[in-house]
Protein backbone atom coordinates (compact mmCIF):
# COMPACT_ATOMS: atom_id res chain seq x y z
CA UNK A 1 0.00 0.00 0.00
CA UNK A 2 1.42 3.50 -1.06
CA UNK A 3 2.07 5.41 1.55
CA UNK A 4 1.17 8.76 -0.05
CA UNK A 5 -1.85 6.89 -0.82
CA UNK A 6 -2.17 6.00 2.54
CA UNK A 7 -1.88 9.45 4.14
CA UNK A 8 -4.22 11.08 1.92
CA UNK A 9 -6.96 8.52 2.77
CA UNK A 10 -6.56 9.53 6.37
CA UNK A 11 -6.18 13.16 5.87
CA UNK A 12 -9.81 12.52 3.92
CA UNK A 13 -11.40 10.96 6.87
CA UNK A 14 -9.72 13.01 9.96
CA UNK A 15 -11.12 16.46 10.66
CA UNK A 16 -10.80 18.85 7.89
CA UNK A 17 -7.75 21.15 8.10
CA UNK A 18 -8.84 24.33 10.29
CA UNK A 19 -8.85 27.42 7.72
CA UNK A 20 -6.49 29.62 9.94
CA UNK A 21 -4.31 26.71 10.07
CA UNK A 22 -4.51 25.99 6.51
CA UNK A 23 -3.72 29.94 5.86
CA UNK A 24 -0.44 29.70 7.86
CA UNK A 25 0.16 26.38 6.19
CA UNK A 26 0.15 28.25 2.56
CA UNK A 27 2.08 31.26 3.89
CA UNK A 28 4.62 29.12 5.63
CA UNK A 29 5.30 27.34 2.13
CA UNK A 30 5.13 30.53 0.12
CA UNK A 31 7.50 32.36 2.49
CA UNK A 32 10.08 30.02 4.11
CA UNK A 33 12.74 27.96 3.43
CA UNK A 34 12.22 24.48 4.96
CA UNK A 35 8.24 24.80 5.01
CA UNK A 36 8.63 20.98 5.69
CA UNK A 37 9.57 21.32 9.36
CA UNK A 38 6.07 22.81 10.47
CA UNK A 39 4.00 19.95 11.81
CA UNK A 40 0.85 19.92 8.68
CA UNK A 41 -2.59 18.84 8.92
CA UNK A 42 -3.10 15.55 9.63
CA UNK A 43 -0.24 15.78 12.53
CA UNK A 44 -1.77 18.73 13.90
CA UNK A 45 -4.98 17.16 14.31
CA UNK A 46 -3.58 14.42 16.31
CA UNK A 47 -1.95 16.94 18.35
CA UNK A 48 -4.98 18.82 18.35
CA UNK A 49 -6.46 15.54 20.15
CA UNK A 50 -4.20 14.66 22.74
CA UNK A 51 -4.57 18.46 23.70
CA UNK A 52 -8.53 17.98 23.94
CA UNK A 53 -8.19 14.60 25.94
CA UNK A 54 -5.40 15.76 28.31
CA UNK A 55 -7.75 19.34 28.54
CA UNK A 56 -4.02 21.01 29.77
CA UNK A 57 -2.75 23.66 32.34
CA UNK A 58 0.57 23.97 30.94
CA UNK A 59 1.70 23.39 27.67
CA UNK A 60 5.44 23.66 26.50
CA UNK A 61 6.27 23.47 23.22
CA UNK A 62 10.33 23.81 22.30
CA UNK A 63 11.17 24.59 18.74
CA UNK A 64 7.90 26.86 17.36
CA UNK A 65 9.26 27.52 13.64
CA UNK A 66 6.03 29.08 12.26
CA UNK A 67 3.49 28.16 15.38
CA UNK A 68 1.60 25.52 13.34
CA UNK A 69 2.07 23.13 16.11
CA UNK A 70 1.29 25.68 19.05
CA UNK A 71 -2.29 26.61 17.18
CA UNK A 72 -2.79 22.89 17.60
CA UNK A 73 -1.53 22.25 21.02
CA UNK A 74 -3.75 24.89 22.45
CA UNK A 75 -6.89 23.95 21.41
CA UNK A 76 -7.81 22.09 23.99
CA UNK A 77 -6.49 24.04 26.97
CA UNK A 78 -8.08 24.17 30.07
CA UNK A 79 -9.95 27.65 30.63
CA UNK A 80 -6.96 28.74 32.88
CA UNK A 81 -4.71 26.98 30.60
CA UNK A 82 -1.32 28.56 29.35
CA UNK A 83 1.38 27.40 26.49
CA UNK A 84 4.75 28.34 26.56
CA UNK A 85 6.44 27.45 23.38
CA UNK A 86 10.12 28.43 22.70
CA UNK A 87 11.86 29.74 19.64
CA UNK A 88 15.95 30.60 19.00
CA UNK A 89 15.21 32.56 15.66
CA UNK A 90 13.65 35.88 16.32
CA UNK A 91 13.03 36.90 12.90
CA UNK A 92 9.75 34.21 13.77
CA UNK A 93 8.30 35.87 15.88
CA UNK A 94 6.01 38.70 14.59
CA UNK A 95 4.39 35.80 12.41
CA UNK A 96 4.15 33.46 15.12
CA UNK A 97 2.36 36.48 17.13
CA UNK A 98 0.24 37.46 14.33
CA UNK A 99 -1.20 33.74 14.03
CA UNK A 100 -1.53 33.61 17.55
CA UNK A 101 -3.32 36.68 17.69
CA UNK A 102 -6.03 35.60 14.94
CA UNK A 103 -6.36 32.44 16.64
CA UNK A 104 -7.64 34.45 19.73
CA UNK A 105 -5.02 33.22 22.02
CA UNK A 106 -3.14 36.20 23.23
CA UNK A 107 -2.34 35.88 26.51
CA UNK A 108 -2.54 32.46 26.61
CA UNK A 109 0.74 31.81 24.39
CA UNK A 110 3.37 33.21 25.73
CA UNK A 111 6.62 32.94 22.90
CA UNK A 112 9.87 33.16 24.72
CA UNK A 113 12.95 33.72 21.75
CA UNK A 114 16.15 32.36 22.71
CA UNK A 115 17.86 28.77 23.21
CA UNK A 116 15.83 26.47 24.68
CA UNK A 117 18.46 25.36 27.36
CA UNK A 118 18.71 29.10 28.51
CA UNK A 119 14.59 29.25 28.47
CA UNK A 120 13.95 26.35 30.13
CA UNK A 121 16.07 27.19 33.49
CA UNK A 122 13.59 30.17 34.16
CA UNK A 123 10.50 27.77 33.98
CA UNK A 124 11.72 25.55 36.42
CA UNK A 125 8.29 26.76 38.65
CA UNK A 126 5.66 25.15 36.25
CA UNK A 127 4.03 21.73 36.12
CA UNK A 128 3.42 20.30 32.10
CA UNK A 129 0.97 17.96 31.58
CA UNK A 130 1.75 17.90 27.62
CA UNK A 131 5.29 18.83 26.17
CA UNK A 132 6.28 18.97 22.55
CA UNK A 133 10.18 18.85 21.89
CA UNK A 134 11.02 19.75 18.18
CA UNK A 135 13.89 21.74 18.24
CA UNK A 136 17.66 20.51 17.88
CA UNK A 137 17.53 16.78 17.39
CA UNK A 138 21.36 17.03 19.42
CA UNK A 139 19.17 18.69 21.97
CA UNK A 140 16.49 15.78 22.36
CA UNK A 141 18.27 14.11 25.66
CA UNK A 142 18.98 17.86 26.86
CA UNK A 143 15.67 18.89 27.06
CA UNK A 144 13.94 16.05 28.47
CA UNK A 145 16.61 15.77 31.12
CA UNK A 146 15.60 19.66 31.81
CA UNK A 147 11.83 19.13 32.16
CA UNK A 148 11.10 15.68 32.82
CA UNK A 149 10.95 16.47 36.75
CA UNK A 150 8.20 19.11 36.05
CA UNK A 151 6.03 16.64 33.62
CA UNK A 152 2.85 15.33 36.15
CA UNK A 153 2.59 11.88 37.01
CA UNK A 154 0.21 10.84 33.97
CA UNK A 155 1.17 13.60 31.33
CA UNK A 156 2.86 13.22 28.29
CA UNK A 157 5.71 14.05 26.16
CA UNK A 158 5.93 14.32 22.50
CA UNK A 159 8.83 13.87 20.77
CA UNK A 160 8.78 14.60 16.94
CA UNK A 161 11.62 13.28 13.95
CA UNK A 162 12.24 10.16 15.70
CA UNK A 163 12.22 7.87 12.94
CA UNK A 164 14.91 11.36 11.44
CA UNK A 165 13.73 10.44 7.30
CA UNK A 166 14.73 6.73 8.48
CA UNK A 167 18.38 7.05 9.07
CA UNK A 168 18.00 5.60 12.22
CA UNK A 169 17.17 2.44 11.20
CA UNK A 170 19.66 -0.64 11.67
CA UNK A 171 21.96 -0.93 8.58
CA UNK A 172 21.49 2.36 7.49
CA UNK A 173 24.85 3.17 6.14
CA UNK A 174 25.77 6.52 8.22
CA UNK A 175 27.93 8.80 7.57
CA UNK A 176 30.83 9.92 10.43
CA UNK A 177 29.78 13.90 10.38
CA UNK A 178 26.25 12.65 10.66
CA UNK A 179 25.79 13.91 14.21
CA UNK A 180 21.73 14.42 14.26
CA UNK A 181 21.62 10.82 13.52
CA UNK A 182 23.39 9.95 16.10
CA UNK A 183 21.51 11.83 18.51
CA UNK A 184 18.23 10.80 17.84
CA UNK A 185 19.13 7.09 17.74
CA UNK A 186 20.61 8.00 21.42
CA UNK A 187 18.04 9.67 22.93
CA UNK A 188 15.64 6.84 21.28
CA UNK A 189 17.55 4.22 23.39
CA UNK A 190 17.89 6.52 26.43
CA UNK A 191 14.06 6.90 26.44
CA UNK A 192 13.22 2.93 25.89
CA UNK A 193 15.11 1.87 29.57
CA UNK A 194 14.07 5.27 31.64
CA UNK A 195 12.05 4.05 34.47
CA UNK A 196 9.88 7.69 34.59
CA UNK A 197 8.40 7.46 31.22
CA UNK A 198 6.23 4.76 29.27
CA UNK A 199 7.17 4.89 25.59
CA UNK A 200 5.76 4.26 22.51
CA UNK A 201 6.71 5.00 18.82
CA UNK A 202 4.55 6.12 16.14
CA UNK A 203 5.72 5.31 12.80
CA UNK A 204 3.60 8.00 11.51
CA UNK A 205 5.21 11.12 9.49
CA UNK A 206 9.12 11.33 10.33
CA UNK A 207 8.00 9.40 13.75
CA UNK A 208 6.49 11.08 16.80
CA UNK A 209 7.88 9.21 20.39
CA UNK A 210 4.98 9.23 22.97
CA UNK A 211 6.28 9.34 26.44
CA UNK A 212 3.84 8.94 29.37
CA UNK A 213 5.30 10.07 32.55
CA UNK A 214 4.57 7.31 35.36
C1 LIG B 1 11.00 21.51 13.37
S1 LIG B 1 10.91 23.23 13.69
C2 LIG B 1 9.52 23.33 14.79
C3 LIG B 1 8.22 23.03 14.13
C4 LIG B 1 7.00 23.31 14.95
N1 LIG B 1 7.09 22.70 16.27
C5 LIG B 1 5.78 22.74 14.24
O1 LIG B 1 5.48 21.57 14.49
O2 LIG B 1 5.17 23.44 13.43
C6 LIG B 1 12.27 23.49 14.79
C7 LIG B 1 12.38 24.91 15.31
O3 LIG B 1 13.26 24.87 16.44
C8 LIG B 1 14.01 26.06 16.46
N2 LIG B 1 15.23 25.80 17.26
C9 LIG B 1 16.36 25.18 16.87
N3 LIG B 1 17.26 25.15 17.87
C10 LIG B 1 16.66 25.75 18.93
C11 LIG B 1 17.10 26.04 20.24
N4 LIG B 1 18.32 25.70 20.69
N5 LIG B 1 16.24 26.69 21.07
C12 LIG B 1 14.99 27.04 20.63
N6 LIG B 1 14.55 26.81 19.39
C13 LIG B 1 15.36 26.17 18.54
C14 LIG B 1 14.29 26.33 14.98
O4 LIG B 1 14.63 27.69 14.77
C15 LIG B 1 12.98 25.90 14.32
O5 LIG B 1 12.12 27.01 14.14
Amino acid sequence: MPADLTQAYADRYSEPEPPLLHQLWRETHLQLLMPRMATGHWQGRLLSMFSHLLQPRRVLEIGTFTGYATLCLAEGLAPDGQLHTIEINPERASRIRRYVAAAGLEGRVQLHLGDAGGILAGLVGEVWDLVFIDADKVNNGRYFELVINQVRPGGLLIVDNVLWGGKVLPGYPLKANDHDTRAVIAFNEQVRHDPRVVPLLLPVRDGLLLLRRV
